[in-house]
Protein backbone atom coordinates (compact mmCIF):
# COMPACT_ATOMS: atom_id res chain seq x y z
CA UNK A 1 0.00 0.00 0.00
CA UNK A 2 2.74 2.62 -0.21
CA UNK A 3 2.54 3.66 -3.11
CA UNK A 4 -0.31 5.78 -4.98
CA UNK A 5 0.17 4.26 -8.41
CA UNK A 6 -0.08 0.21 -8.08
CA UNK A 7 -3.20 -1.63 -9.66
CA UNK A 8 -6.02 -0.80 -7.18
CA UNK A 9 -7.19 -4.01 -6.17
CA UNK A 10 -9.45 -2.88 -3.21
CA UNK A 11 -10.68 0.68 -2.15
CA UNK A 12 -12.94 2.33 0.72
CA UNK A 13 -15.81 4.35 -0.17
CA UNK A 14 -18.82 6.13 0.62
CA UNK A 15 -21.66 6.84 -1.85
CA UNK A 16 -23.42 9.84 -1.80
CA UNK A 17 -26.10 8.10 -0.80
CA UNK A 18 -25.11 7.13 2.57
CA UNK A 19 -22.98 10.23 3.01
CA UNK A 20 -25.24 13.35 1.93
CA UNK A 21 -28.26 11.27 3.08
CA UNK A 22 -30.94 13.20 1.84
CA UNK A 23 -31.45 16.77 0.37
CA UNK A 24 -32.77 18.05 3.54
CA UNK A 25 -29.11 16.75 5.09
CA UNK A 26 -27.75 18.74 2.40
CA UNK A 27 -29.24 21.87 3.02
CA UNK A 28 -28.70 22.29 6.26
CA UNK A 29 -25.00 21.57 5.70
CA UNK A 30 -23.15 22.89 2.16
CA UNK A 31 -22.93 26.38 3.29
CA UNK A 32 -20.94 26.39 6.57
CA UNK A 33 -18.98 23.65 5.01
CA UNK A 34 -17.95 25.80 2.50
CA UNK A 35 -19.07 24.19 -0.52
CA UNK A 36 -19.15 26.23 -4.08
CA UNK A 37 -22.76 25.21 -4.49
CA UNK A 38 -25.38 23.44 -3.33
CA UNK A 39 -25.48 19.41 -4.27
CA UNK A 40 -28.60 17.69 -5.82
CA UNK A 41 -29.31 14.56 -4.28
CA UNK A 42 -30.66 12.31 -7.13
CA UNK A 43 -27.65 13.71 -9.50
CA UNK A 44 -25.02 13.09 -6.82
CA UNK A 45 -26.18 9.64 -6.31
CA UNK A 46 -25.77 8.50 -9.76
CA UNK A 47 -22.71 10.45 -10.26
CA UNK A 48 -21.66 7.83 -7.38
CA UNK A 49 -22.87 4.82 -9.28
CA UNK A 50 -20.79 6.02 -12.28
CA UNK A 51 -17.80 6.51 -10.85
CA UNK A 52 -18.04 3.19 -8.87
CA UNK A 53 -18.87 1.44 -12.35
CA UNK A 54 -16.08 2.76 -13.87
CA UNK A 55 -13.70 1.81 -11.14
CA UNK A 56 -14.82 -1.90 -11.00
CA UNK A 57 -14.87 -2.02 -14.53
CA UNK A 58 -10.71 -1.03 -14.21
CA UNK A 59 -10.23 -3.83 -11.62
CA UNK A 60 -11.40 -2.44 -8.24
CA UNK A 61 -13.39 -3.93 -5.37
CA UNK A 62 -14.83 -1.48 -3.74
CA UNK A 63 -15.61 -1.50 0.09
CA UNK A 64 -18.68 1.21 0.93
CA UNK A 65 -18.90 3.03 4.32
CA UNK A 66 -22.22 2.71 5.60
CA UNK A 67 -24.26 5.78 6.55
CA UNK A 68 -23.52 7.30 10.14
CA UNK A 69 -25.46 10.21 11.96
CA UNK A 70 -22.39 11.31 13.54
CA UNK A 71 -20.46 12.77 10.67
CA UNK A 72 -21.70 15.33 7.66
CA UNK A 73 -21.45 15.14 3.96
CA UNK A 74 -18.18 16.00 3.96
CA UNK A 75 -17.23 12.13 4.65
CA UNK A 76 -17.79 11.04 1.46
CA UNK A 77 -14.47 12.76 1.03
CA UNK A 78 -12.91 9.27 2.55
CA UNK A 79 -9.18 9.76 1.77
CA UNK A 80 -8.63 12.51 4.13
CA UNK A 81 -9.88 10.31 7.20
CA UNK A 82 -6.70 7.85 7.49
CA UNK A 83 -3.00 7.08 5.99
CA UNK A 84 -2.61 3.64 4.95
CA UNK A 85 0.84 1.69 5.15
CA UNK A 86 1.53 -2.09 4.23
CA UNK A 87 1.55 -2.44 8.09
CA UNK A 88 -2.08 -0.91 8.25
CA UNK A 89 -4.22 2.31 9.32
CA UNK A 90 -3.32 5.75 10.91
CA UNK A 91 -6.77 7.60 11.51
CA UNK A 92 -6.56 10.63 11.19
CA UNK A 93 -7.15 14.08 13.42
CA UNK A 94 -9.08 16.41 11.06
CA UNK A 95 -7.45 20.14 10.87
CA UNK A 96 -11.16 20.90 9.50
CA UNK A 97 -12.98 20.43 12.60
CA UNK A 98 -16.22 19.82 11.17
CA UNK A 99 -14.80 16.36 9.63
CA UNK A 100 -13.68 15.77 13.42
CA UNK A 101 -15.47 12.79 13.93
CA UNK A 102 -14.83 10.77 10.42
CA UNK A 103 -11.90 8.99 11.42
CA UNK A 104 -13.70 6.85 14.09
CA UNK A 105 -16.52 6.53 12.47
CA UNK A 106 -14.19 5.38 9.22
CA UNK A 107 -12.34 2.92 11.59
CA UNK A 108 -15.34 0.69 11.66
CA UNK A 109 -15.14 0.42 7.54
CA UNK A 110 -11.37 -0.32 7.86
CA UNK A 111 -11.96 -3.32 10.92
CA UNK A 112 -15.07 -4.75 8.36
CA UNK A 113 -12.51 -4.41 5.69
CA UNK A 114 -9.44 -6.45 6.93
CA UNK A 115 -7.66 -3.49 7.39
CA UNK A 116 -5.75 -3.04 10.79
CA UNK A 117 -5.93 -0.12 12.62
CA UNK A 118 -2.09 0.68 14.19
CA UNK A 119 -3.16 4.15 15.83
CA UNK A 120 -4.58 7.70 15.73
CA UNK A 121 -3.57 11.08 15.58
CA UNK A 122 -4.10 13.14 18.83
CA UNK A 123 -3.65 16.13 21.02
CA UNK A 124 -3.18 19.03 19.05
CA UNK A 125 -1.63 17.27 16.11
CA UNK A 126 -3.54 17.36 12.24
CA UNK A 127 -3.07 15.19 9.57
CA UNK A 128 -5.32 14.98 6.50
CA UNK A 129 -5.28 11.86 3.97
CA UNK A 130 -5.32 14.14 0.96
CA UNK A 131 -1.65 16.00 2.04
CA UNK A 132 0.02 12.89 1.98
CA UNK A 133 2.04 10.78 -0.91
CA UNK A 134 3.98 7.69 -0.62
CA UNK A 135 6.78 7.25 -3.03
CA UNK A 136 9.30 4.45 -3.77
CA UNK A 137 8.00 2.42 -1.25
CA UNK A 138 9.63 3.80 1.66
CA UNK A 139 8.75 7.72 0.88
CA UNK A 140 6.39 10.17 2.25
CA UNK A 141 5.50 13.64 0.97
CA UNK A 142 3.53 15.54 3.38
CA UNK A 143 1.84 18.89 4.15
CA UNK A 144 2.47 21.37 6.37
CA UNK A 145 -0.44 23.69 5.83
CA UNK A 146 -3.90 24.43 7.21
CA UNK A 147 -5.08 20.89 7.61
CA UNK A 148 -1.79 18.85 8.20
CA UNK A 149 0.68 20.28 11.24
CA UNK A 150 3.83 19.31 12.45
CA UNK A 151 3.17 17.68 15.68
CA UNK A 152 0.23 15.70 13.31
CA UNK A 153 3.45 14.78 10.94
CA UNK A 154 5.70 14.03 14.26
CA UNK A 155 2.80 11.38 15.84
CA UNK A 156 2.38 9.94 12.31
CA UNK A 157 5.89 8.80 12.27
CA UNK A 158 6.15 7.52 15.16
CA UNK A 159 3.23 5.24 14.50
CA UNK A 160 4.40 4.45 11.29
CA UNK A 161 7.97 3.31 13.00
CA UNK A 162 10.38 2.05 10.18
CA UNK A 163 8.13 1.51 7.34
CA UNK A 164 9.05 4.84 6.31
CA UNK A 165 12.66 5.81 6.01
CA UNK A 166 12.18 9.24 5.02
CA UNK A 167 9.63 12.12 5.11
CA UNK A 168 9.44 15.20 3.30
CA UNK A 169 7.41 18.02 4.47
CA UNK A 170 5.99 20.12 1.93
CA UNK A 171 4.78 24.09 2.84
CA UNK A 172 1.70 24.59 1.52
CA UNK A 173 0.75 28.36 0.70
CA UNK A 174 -1.53 30.35 2.79
CA UNK A 175 -3.59 30.39 -0.83
CA UNK A 176 -7.77 31.00 -0.21
CA UNK A 177 -6.92 30.91 3.60
CA UNK A 178 -8.03 28.43 6.44
CA UNK A 179 -11.81 28.28 4.97
CA UNK A 180 -10.90 26.73 1.84
CA UNK A 181 -9.48 23.54 1.58
CA UNK A 182 -6.02 23.15 0.09
CA UNK A 183 -4.31 19.80 0.12
CA UNK A 184 -0.53 18.40 -1.20
CA UNK A 185 -2.86 16.76 -3.14
CA UNK A 186 -4.47 19.71 -4.70
CA UNK A 187 -1.06 20.36 -7.01
CA UNK A 188 0.11 16.98 -7.01
CA UNK A 189 -1.15 13.61 -8.34
CA UNK A 190 0.74 10.87 -8.95
CA UNK A 191 0.18 9.15 -12.00
CA UNK A 192 2.89 5.99 -12.56
CA UNK A 193 6.00 5.77 -10.55
CA UNK A 194 7.93 8.14 -13.04
CA UNK A 195 4.81 10.45 -13.81
CA UNK A 196 2.96 12.80 -11.58
CA UNK A 197 0.55 15.28 -12.54
CA UNK A 198 1.59 18.90 -11.04
CA UNK A 199 -0.16 22.53 -10.94
CA UNK A 200 3.49 24.38 -10.61
CA UNK A 201 2.94 27.62 -9.23
CA UNK A 202 1.75 26.12 -6.34
CA UNK A 203 4.91 24.19 -5.84
CA UNK A 204 7.63 24.75 -3.80
CA UNK A 205 10.70 24.74 -6.14
CA UNK A 206 12.66 22.46 -4.23
CA UNK A 207 10.11 19.70 -3.86
CA UNK A 208 9.40 20.09 -7.32
CA UNK A 209 13.11 19.72 -8.34
CA UNK A 210 13.14 16.86 -5.62
CA UNK A 211 10.27 14.98 -7.77
CA UNK A 212 12.71 15.53 -11.02
CA UNK A 213 15.68 14.65 -9.59
CA UNK A 214 13.97 11.14 -8.64
CA UNK A 215 13.26 10.45 -12.01
CA UNK A 216 9.58 11.42 -11.42
CA UNK A 217 8.51 13.79 -15.16
CA UNK A 218 5.81 15.94 -14.51
CA UNK A 219 2.63 16.61 -16.52
CA UNK A 220 1.97 20.75 -16.00
CA UNK A 221 -1.99 21.59 -15.56
CA UNK A 222 -3.20 24.73 -17.46
CA UNK A 223 -4.18 27.60 -15.28
CA UNK A 224 -7.87 27.33 -16.53
CA UNK A 225 -8.42 23.98 -15.64
CA UNK A 226 -6.91 24.34 -12.12
CA UNK A 227 -10.78 25.23 -10.43
CA UNK A 228 -12.08 22.62 -12.53
CA UNK A 229 -9.99 20.11 -10.38
CA UNK A 230 -7.88 19.21 -13.52
CA UNK A 231 -5.19 18.46 -10.89
CA UNK A 232 -6.97 15.94 -9.03
CA UNK A 233 -6.53 12.78 -10.83
CA UNK A 234 -6.75 9.35 -9.47
CA UNK A 235 -4.35 6.40 -10.71
CA UNK A 236 -5.98 3.31 -10.51
CA UNK A 237 -2.39 1.49 -12.24
CA UNK A 238 0.41 2.96 -13.65
CA UNK A 239 -0.57 5.24 -16.30
CA UNK A 240 -4.32 4.32 -16.03
CA UNK A 241 -6.37 7.29 -14.87
CA UNK A 242 -10.15 8.65 -13.67
CA UNK A 243 -10.24 12.27 -13.46
CA UNK A 244 -13.22 14.61 -14.20
CA UNK A 245 -15.08 15.71 -17.07
CA UNK A 246 -14.50 19.18 -18.64
CA UNK A 247 -11.00 19.67 -18.26
CA UNK A 248 -9.66 18.92 -21.95
CA UNK A 249 -6.27 20.35 -21.81
CA UNK A 250 -4.68 18.54 -18.97
CA UNK A 251 -6.63 14.96 -20.72
CA UNK A 252 -4.82 15.60 -23.97
CA UNK A 253 -1.42 16.53 -21.89
CA UNK A 254 -1.68 12.95 -19.57
CA UNK A 255 -2.67 11.10 -22.72
CA UNK A 256 0.23 12.11 -24.88
CA UNK A 257 2.20 11.18 -21.91
CA UNK A 258 1.22 7.29 -22.37
CA UNK A 259 -1.73 7.59 -20.00
CA UNK A 260 -5.12 5.92 -20.38
CA UNK A 261 -7.79 8.22 -18.58
CA UNK A 262 -11.00 7.83 -18.35
CA UNK A 263 -13.18 10.54 -16.87
CA UNK A 264 -16.73 11.05 -14.61
CA UNK A 265 -19.32 14.05 -14.28
CA UNK A 266 -17.76 15.46 -11.12
CA UNK A 267 -20.76 18.67 -11.02
CA UNK A 268 -22.59 17.37 -7.11
CA UNK A 269 -19.87 14.91 -5.56
CA UNK A 270 -16.67 16.48 -6.66
CA UNK A 271 -16.82 20.25 -7.20
CA UNK A 272 -19.15 21.88 -5.39
CA UNK A 273 -17.58 20.28 -2.23
CA UNK A 274 -13.90 20.51 -4.01
CA UNK A 275 -12.75 16.64 -3.46
CA UNK A 276 -11.88 14.86 -6.63
CA UNK A 277 -11.53 11.40 -7.64
CA UNK A 278 -8.35 11.02 -5.02
CA UNK A 279 -10.47 12.13 -2.27
CA UNK A 280 -13.52 9.96 -3.00
CA UNK A 281 -11.08 6.55 -2.60
CA UNK A 282 -9.33 5.40 0.32
CA UNK A 283 -7.50 2.68 -1.54
CA UNK A 284 -6.93 -0.44 0.90
CA UNK A 285 -4.51 -2.43 -1.16
CA UNK A 286 -2.84 -1.52 -4.49
CA UNK A 287 -0.71 -4.09 -7.10
N1 LIG B 1 -8.28 15.25 -0.42
C1 LIG B 1 -9.09 16.25 -0.72
O1 LIG B 1 -8.74 17.18 -1.44
N2 LIG B 1 -10.29 16.26 -0.14
C2 LIG B 1 -11.29 17.22 -0.38
C3 LIG B 1 -12.07 17.53 0.84
C4 LIG B 1 -13.19 18.50 0.56
C5 LIG B 1 -14.01 18.86 1.77
N3 LIG B 1 -15.10 19.68 1.39
C6 LIG B 1 -13.16 19.58 2.79
O2 LIG B 1 -13.22 20.81 2.87
O3 LIG B 1 -12.46 18.94 3.56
Amino acid sequence: MQNETGQIKRVLMKHARDAFRNQATIDAEWQALNYLGRPDFPLACDQSDRLAQILESLGCTIEWLPEDSSVGIDSIYVRDNAVVSDRGAVLCRMGKEARRPEPAALATGLEAAGTPVLGEIGGTGMVEGGDLIWLDGDMIAIADGYRTNAEGVRQLKSLLGDAVKEIVTVPLPHWNGPGDVLHLMSFISPIAPDLALVYSRMMPVFFRNWLQDRGISLVEVPDEEYDSMGCNVLAVAPRVAVMLEGNPVTRQRLEAAGVEVHTYDGSEISAKGCGGPTCLTRPLERG
